[in-house]
């Protein structure tokens, strides 16, 4: 085989506790299941990879065990051989054989990527040409479900100078219900937080136009998806007539939908997530597109670990704008440590690691102790 074949292709179900319950418009999360990706090369090196989801199947057509099955039988054989150097034509021979599947593709470009760094002795961000930051701005998303107990970390997060932009999830209750759960978290927190809403797309045209100018009135400062991604033209309505910006996120499933958002005119924001576009070129391709049309970024999330929480810090540390920040806080909700580093947040950012690669090693025996498989 080749001196620098990938040899292996691996992929893990680490199910993790989160520290509370997260509650989302489509579902709410009682723990968290990784999606780990281990690609191993015959140089020696070996990259980490992730694409973890939100709730089996509620938030996408990707499930856990889909991207686990669909790697193992599909992806990992296209692979095992292939130049691990060549990332580029790993990605196309991947395209060729296999149609969407974006997070099982996201996460191999990670590992890949995390190869390649450690091989070249340089961290992700340099591989991708240089970061323009060393830390990003991180939000936390209040989602427990209740308004007391979400001031109440709210201020938790504002007095360990850990978050001072918060994500709430709305749209599982009725729109009144909804933005008085609002209107109290910002009467609380005044202006020494950012307030943001997530409705996930559970409200219709109609429910939307009445409910973000209330949002508005209560101090909110930005709108997340509050309509569904299949409603084109309503979303393009919506970004008119809004007096709040509107961000999109399950919008974009693909680099090309990102596109036509931007030729329409649907939303001001881009929510930028790895798994959604199919891994970090694609991110940036769309990140490409946001910036030549003047659309904001914004940093987002699928609550992953440590090893797709990094992959996107790297690549959002190398863009020119991110407005919005980013909500990369995924390995702050888990209850476990499966890494030999903690991540490091403080005053509000995410630091980036200066290592090779990702810049983060597992803790083998804490894996073995979590993975679904192992135990
Ligand atoms: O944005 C989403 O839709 C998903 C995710 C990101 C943060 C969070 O709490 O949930
Ligand atoms: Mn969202």
């Amino acid at each position: 085989m080749h001196e620098f074949a990938i040899t292996a292709v691996e992929t893990l179900l680490v199910d993790l506790p989160t520290i509370r319950p997260h509650r989302l418009s489509m579902t709410t999360m009682q723990g968290q299941t990784l999606v780990l990706v281990r690609l191993r090369c015959a140089d020696g090196h070996e990259g980490l990879g992730e694409a973890t989801t939100i709730g089996g199947l509620s938030y996408g057509a990707e499930s856990p065990e889909s991207i686990k099955a669909n790697i193992d039988t599909y992806l990992a054989p296209l692979l095992v051989g292939q130049d691990a150097r060549n990332i580029n034509a790993a990605m196309a021979r991947l395209d060729k054989a296999v149609k969407n599947n974006t997070f099982a593709k996201s996460a191999i470009e990670i590992a890949l990527l995390d190869a390649q760094g450690k091989r070249l002795g340089l961290p992700l961000s340099e591989l991708l040409g240089g970061r323009l930051r060393d830390a990003v701005p991180v939000a936390w998303t209040l989602a427990s479900g209740d308004t007391g107990r979400d001031i109440d970390e709210g201020e938790r997060m504002l007095a360990e100078r850990r978050h001072n932009i918060f994500k709430l999830k709305i749209g599982a209750n009725s729109p009144a219900a909804d933005i008085a759960h609002v209107a109290a978290i910002k009467r609380a927190v005044g202006n020494r937080a950012s307030v943001r809403v997530d409705v996930n797309q559970a409200w219709d045209e109609s429910t939307a136009l009445r409910a973000i100018p209330a949002l508005a009135d209560a101090g909110v400062d930005l709108v997340e998806q509050p309509i569904s991604r299949h409603n084109f033209a309503g979303q393009v309505r919506l970004a008119m007539r809004s007096p709040l910006p509107i961000m999109a996120d399950e919008s974009i499933e693909c680099v090309a939908d990102a596109f036509q958002l931007a030729q329409a005119g649907a939303a001001p924001v881009f929510a930028l997530k790895l798994s959604k576009n199919g891994g970090v070129s694609r991110v940036l391709k769309t990140a490409a597109i946001a910036e030549a049309a003047g659309i904001a970024l914004y940093g987002g999330t699928m609550l992953e670990g440590a090893v797709g929480t990094l992959a996107a810090a790297h690549a959002f540390a190398t863009l020119s704008q991110l407005t919005w920040g980013t909500e990369l806080f995924g390995p702050l909700l888990l209850t476990e440590e499966i890494f030999q580093q903690p991540l490091r947040y403080a005053d509000f950012q995410l630091q980036l690691p200066t290592a090779p690669g990702l810049g983060i090693t597992l803790d083998e025996e804490r894996l073995a102790y979590f993975a679904r498989d192992l135990r």
